[in-house]
């Protein structure tokens, strides 16, 4: 073997900085709008476990990058999307890929805290129920109480599960959509500006909530507010005009980032 090999051989064996492997990768992601380019040739890959957060001005394409990831963009009549989007290092974009098994796999919780006008117990059981998740009544039941536990609202709930979920305060009404999109045993949560409607203590909440979300899943999050960013997320994606601008550590993006624009950004020069 020659040195060249050996060093090549080093580099490939040596465990990586950061071991956390990639749930989902982006590549050359463009979006349109109709005529509209909203996003240009986005690389960005997820990592398993960890915090993502989408960062930058408005109408720069953060929640239409975070909509591709599940095909809620589908929805949106206009909307064409191509490029390659992998969960897994499946094509979730094929023909094959069935949309209603993958928005299981890949969660949202929205701006607007959105609870269905049922009980809570039927907010958490629906998606476990029309799934198929649940045999009998008993496994429901550990689904229902499990979800909220997970999503850290159980104690203030659990003597009023058949009570509406709209009659819960707005940080309560977010964990229970929280705990809505856990009962389906996602893999990835999407989260479109989560705390948006919030109070500061029930953002300081759900924000606690995400850094324990994280040991299980892998969670995407758009937010305006770069202390939340800091805050709560490990890797940070810059958009600016429809481009990536940058992406990297968390840490380094708010200390020492390479592109001037997110300096700017986050010194609050510009957005
Ligand atoms: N349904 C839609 N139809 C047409 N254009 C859209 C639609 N949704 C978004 N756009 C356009 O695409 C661009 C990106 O929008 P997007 O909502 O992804 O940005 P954003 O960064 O999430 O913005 P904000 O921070 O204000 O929520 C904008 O120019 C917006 O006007």
């Amino acid at each position: 073997m020659n040195m060249l090999t050996d060093v090549a051989m080093e580099q490939k064996l040596a465990p990586t900085q950061d071991q956390h492997m990639i749930k989902i990768q982006g590549q050359e992601v463009c979006v349109h709008y109709g005529e509209k380019q909203a996003l240009f040739s986005v690389n960005l890959d997820v990592r398993e476990n960890q915090v993502t957060a989408l960062i930058g001005p408005s109408g720069c394409g953060k929640s239409t990058f975070l909509r591709c990831l599940n095909r809620m963009n589908d929805t949106i009549d206009s909307a064409r999307v191509s490029g390659t989007i992998t969960l897994d290092g499946e094509n979730i974009y094929d023909k094959a890929i069935d949309v209603v098994e993958l928005r299981a796999r890949v969660g949202m919780v929205f701006q607007k805290p959105n609870p269905f006008p049922k009980s809570i117990y039927e907010n958490v059981a629906y998606g476990p129920r029309i799934h198929g998740l649940a045999k009998k009544k008993a496994d429901l039941d550990e689904i229902v109480e499990t979800s909220l536990k997970k999503a850290a609202i159980w104690n203030e709930v659990k003597d009023r599960l058949h009570e509406a979920g709209t009659g819960l305060s707005g940080g309560q009404q977010q964990r229970l959509c929280i705990a809505r999109a856990i009962a389906v045993s996602p893999e990835v949560i999407l989260m479109d500006e989560p705390c948006s409607a919030l109070d500061p203590i029930a953002t300081a909440r759900v924000e606690e909530l995400i850094d324990e979300l994280r040991q299980n899943y892998t969670i995407v999050i758009v937010t305006h507010s770069m202390q939340q960013a800091a805050r709560v997320s490990q890797r940070t994606a810059m958009f600016h005009l429809g481009y990536l601008v940058e992406e990297g550590d968390t840490d380094k993006m708010f200390t020492n980032p390479d592109d001037k624009r997110t300096q700017d950004y986050i010194t609050g020069r510009f957005g």
